[in-house]
Order: structure tokens, then sequence, then C-alpha cells
């Protein structure tokens, strides 16, 4: 698992170490780890550090002194640095007089700095780090939008990136690779800064930090949560998932959502809905009723709404009245955010909410716009503003309808509600996904997810833990389907793929490299 921590922790526990290690030790540590990278990208690039052309873009803060220190590092080694000082006068002392011994050059003029950044084999960017604030500042901005041949090491996070929330005020620089220091920020984590951050390789510096508020799941975490039947079990003990889904209109929402519903380990995946039929015809194995969930047998968990139409509020109503966990996708959210929050105020059994922006904007706007507190007369959100604040939303929607959220889109994120007592955050950590893939983006893929995930709820995970390896398994099914890597993919193969992945997170195989986070040296 990834563990990602917010700035106010990463430097408590920096403070904590600082005080017990002669001054210099972490930044000493951080530069070290960082030059060992950027050392093997120049190899890989020209056969050696020797000869090679390194620019480090230098801010006024020790995120400067990271890359100063690891620029001095690489001309011991016989690169031919030159710093470029955004701040001049305000660079570190340390790391400056550490590249001026080790013959590196230090330039001022912007011009000058941009031509060097622009026909450099590497740049570290070490403009910012945690301490910064707001979008980039103007005289770093011609360096975000600048041509250039090399790549571009971010020191800690990106400048431009905020690194607790991933949001992107303005213009950032665009990363091949990110040198972290003592742990993932969320910002690396979460689009759309996680598409700003490259590959992100951690280096340890001893830090000893309390839980993470945000965790990344890898193949190991997902597989110790899998439901895997026992010798006594039967398919009821397995689980039996309902599935509310489709309508005249949308039959095919109908089939999706129980086709991934039969991939996700419940023992049998009951049907109510307006497209027995067609899904008796696709999906024999399926047990259908007419009519809605009251009328239905007894499952241990409903899905209600994807393609759901106009039936969407019966259906609704009547699966939040029974007491087992419930999720809600489309139709289904349209119709919740209508009734606002109130609507699961009496539920005791677990409430998932599977919303993409859109839905989400809905959901908020349904609650009074933030929080639940429908007095506030506040705008209602805009999906792209929802989107480029992912974090953000998804606790807010959680807080707002004391439910789980899976928010979809670039970097699927899941929030659980604060805690009862409203001492509010930190609650639960939030989730993100690391294996999802724009080709999802396509008509139909969530209806899969919901099926998936509801049918993980049947088979007795936490509403957390089946958003979680859902929205995983479902990212990895569409890597995995296209024919050709990199070709669009379309839902049902999404849902055919399943099984293949399933099996592939249980035998530990390494999915492909998306959200080019790789592991590191840990801390
Ligand atoms: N504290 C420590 O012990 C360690 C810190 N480390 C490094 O130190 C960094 C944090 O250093 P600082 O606390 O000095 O903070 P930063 O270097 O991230 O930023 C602070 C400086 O940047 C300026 N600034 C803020 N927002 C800006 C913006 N948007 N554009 C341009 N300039 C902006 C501020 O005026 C301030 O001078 C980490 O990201 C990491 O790179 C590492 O050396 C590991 C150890
Ligand atoms: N840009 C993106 N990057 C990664 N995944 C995406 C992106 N856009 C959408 N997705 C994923 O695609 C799926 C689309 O679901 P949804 O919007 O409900 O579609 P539909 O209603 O057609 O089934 C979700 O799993 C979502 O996370
Ligand atoms: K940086």
């Amino acid at each position: 698992m990834r563990h990602a921590h917010r700035v106010e922790v990463v430097r408590a526990a920096e403070a904590e170490l600082m005080a017990r290690l002669p001054e210099g030790t972490l930044m000493r540590r951080a530069a070290t780890g960082l030059a060992v990278t950027c050392a093997r990208l120049l190899t890989r690039r020209r056969g050696r550090v020797y000869g090679s052309r390194v620019v480090v873009l230098a801010g006024s803060g020790d995120n400067g002194g990271d890359a100063l220190y690891a620029g001095a590092e690489l001309a011991r080694r016989g690169a031919r640095v030159t710093a470029v000082l955004l701040a001049p006068g305000r660079a570190h002392g340390g790391g400056l007089a550490a590249l001026r011994a080790a013959h590196g050059r230090v330039v001022v003029e912007q011009e000058i700095g941009l031509a060097d950044f622009s026909c450099a084999d590497l740049v570290l960017d070490g403009i910012v780090g945690i301490g910064g604030r707001g979008g980039l500042r103007p005289e770093a901005e011609p360096y975000a939008r600048a041509a250039r041949t090399g790549p571009v090491v971010a020191v800690d996070v990106p400048s431009g990136v905020d690194a607790d929330t991933g949001e992107v005020a303005g213009a950032a620089l665009r990363a091949d690779v990110t040198v972290c220091f003592g742990t993932y920020k969320p910002g690396l984590l979460i689009d759309p800064g996680a598409s700003y951050a490259g590959a992100v390789q951690l280096v340890g510096i001893g830090l000893e930090l309390p839980p993470a508020g945000v965790v990344a799941l890898q193949h190991a975490d997902v597989a110790a949560l899998l439901p895997v039947p026992g010798a006594e079990s039967d398919k009821y003990r397995r689980g039996v998932v309902g599935v509310a889904a489709g309508s005249a209109r949308y039959p095919g929402a109908a089939l999706l959502a129980v086709a991934g519903a039969l991939r996700g380990g419940a023992g049998a995946v009951r049907y109510v809905g307006t497209a027995a039929e067609e899904v008796v015809r696709g999906f024999p194995e399926t047990l259908v009723t007419e009519g809605g969930p009251a009328g239905a047998g007894r499952v241990q968990a409903w899905v209600v709404g994807p393609g759901g139409g106009e039936g969407a509020d019966r259906a609704l109503a009547e699966a939040l009245a029974a007491d087992v966990p419930v999720l809600v996708d489309a139709d289904g959210l349209t119709e919740l955010a209508r009734l606002g929050p109130g609507a699961l105020a009496g539920r005791t059994a677990p409430t998932l909410l599977t919303p993409h922006t859109g839905e989400a904007a809905r959901l908020l706007a349904g609650a009074g716009g933030d929080g639940g507190t429908r007095s506030e007369q506040a705008r209602p959100p805009a999906a792209d503003e929802l989107a480029a604040a992912r974090l953000a939303t998804a606790r807010r929607l959680a807080a707002a309808y004391r439910a789980t959220v899976l928010l979809k889109g670039s970097t699927t994120v899941v929030a659980d509600p604060p805690p009862a007592s409203g001492r509010g955050y930190p609650h639960g950590a939030v989730r993100v996904n690391p294996t999802g893939t724009a080709w999802l983006a396509t008509a139909g893929s969530g209806d899969v997810l919901a099926g998936l995930a509801g049918s993980l709820l049947a088979a007795g995970l936490s509403a957390p833990d089946a958003a979680a390896v859902a929205a995983y398994l479902h990212g990895l099914a569409a890597r995995r389907t296209a024919a050709v890597p990199g070709a669009p993919v379309t839902a049902s193969e999404v849902a055919a793929a399943l099984p293949a992945v399933w099996n592939d997170v249980r035998a530990g195989e390494a999915p492909e490299p998306r959200s080019r986070t790789s592991g590191g040296t840990g801390t």
C-alpha cells in the first residue's frame, strides 16, 4: 500500500527527527537520493553522467536546497550543472556554496536560464516543494510552458501542484519523474497533480509517521480483500447481490451491471426490473424478478440506479428500505440528489454512492451546496470545478450524505464520512485508485463498476473496501482488455476481462505502470 501524508504531518515528523539528528542530515539524505535517480536517468539517456548538461531550477526554500545539493553531487561526477536562481538573494546558502565548490555555474537572468532549460539533458525542479502556496509565481511560469529536450525531475512535488490535494492553480512543472521524500504526498497520487508527477519514487529519510490520511492500494492489498469461497460455502453464504437497473430505454445498463456483478465474488445475482428477459438471455445464471426490490427475495446487498430511467425513484426507495448495504449509482443518484441527504438518515446498513463529477454536482446541490448546510446560499458547484478538487469533493459528499463515496473519473477517490462524533477530519483513510485509464471513459463502464462493487458488498466487504477493490479491478481490466495496448475498450470487454485480472491480482502479477507511480526505497 502506498501511504500519503499531509504537509502538516510531514513537517511535524521532520521536526521531531531533526531535533535528534545533526543539522542538515535530512537534507543530505534527500539530496543523495535525488542525485542517485538523476545519475541513473542521465546514464540511461547519455551513457554517463560526465559531460551531461543539468539545469537546477532553485527557489528560495529548502526544496531549492535539495536541488542545489543534488546538483553539486552531479557536478562532482563531471556533469555541467547550471543553477538558475528564481529568487536571487534568497537561495539556500549551503546548497549554493556546495554547488559553487563543485564548479557549478549560477545564473540569475531568466533568458539565459530558459535557454539552458530548453536544451538540458536533465532539469531538476527545485522551485518549490511542500512549502508552496497558490500557483507558480510569475518568474517561474515560463519554465512550465517552455519546450525542453531532457526529462524534468521534480524535487518532492512538481512545482505548482498542491501537495495536499493534487489541485493545480494555473501553471505547474510537468515532471517525468518525481522523487519524494519520507512519504508520498496526496497530490502525487490524485489528478490533476498525479498527472504532473510522472513516475513517483519514494526516498526514505527515516521519518516516523502516523497512519496515512490517503492510501493507494496495490496488488497484495487487493488480493487480501478478494472474497474466496471456503469448503463450507454455498451460494447464499457467498452472498446474493440484487441489481435493480435498466429500463425500457436503457436495457443494456442492466446487462452490464449484471455482467459486473457476476464477476464480483457473490454467490448469486438477483435482477429486478424491466430488462429481465434480456438479462436471462445474456446471463442465464441470473435469478430474475419483474417489479422492484421490495418484491424480490432476500439479498445481502443492492445495486440500484444504472440505466434506471423513470423507475429509479421507486427502486431507490425500496432498496434503501432494506436493511442491507446499498450501492446507489446513475439515475439512483439523480433521485437521491432530489431527495437530499435526509433520504439516508434512517439507514443503519452501509450506503455506497458512486457518482461521476456531474452526479456529484447534483448531489452537492441537493445537499445545499456544502456539507449538508442547506441554509448556505452557495452557487451550485460545476462538475469541472469538482473534478479539479477531487479529494475535497469526495470528502464533502461523504460528509453531507454520511455515506461512503466513490467519486469516479481520472483518479477515482473513495472517501468515508467523518466519525459521527462530528470532530471532523482526520477520519478513515481516503483510498485513491492507481489503476484507472482514460479509456474507461466509455459508455456503460460505470454500470459494470456498480455491479462489481455491489457484488463485493454482498460478499461481505465493507463499503470502502468494496469500492476500492472494485475500482482497482475495473481499472486493471480496462488496461488488460485492449487487444492492442492503448486501443479503445468497450464496457462489455471490461466486464469480460475481470476474471483474468482477478487472477493476476491473486498471482501477484504487477500491473503495467499507469499511475506512473512506482515503489521506492520505502520509509
Ligand atoms: N524540512 C526538512 O527537514 C526537509 C525538507 N526537505 C525539502 O524541503 C522542502 C520544504 O522546504 P521549505 O519549507 O523551505 O519550503 P519550499 O522550499 O517548498 O518553499 C518555501 C519557499 O518558497 C516560496 N514560495 C511559496 N510558494 C511559492 C510559489 N507558489 N512559487 C514560488 N515560490 C513560492 C516561499 O516564499 C518560501 O521562500 C520539501 O519539499 C523538501 O524538498 C528535504 O530536504 C527533506 C528534509
Ligand atoms: N479520464 C478518466 N480517467 C480514468 N477513468 C475514467 C476517466 N473518465 C471516466 N473514467 C472511469 O470510467 C467509468 C465511467 O463511468 P460512468 O461515468 O458512470 O459511465 P457510464 O454511465 O457510461 O457507465 C468510471 O469508472 C470512471 O472512473
Ligand atoms: K519542486
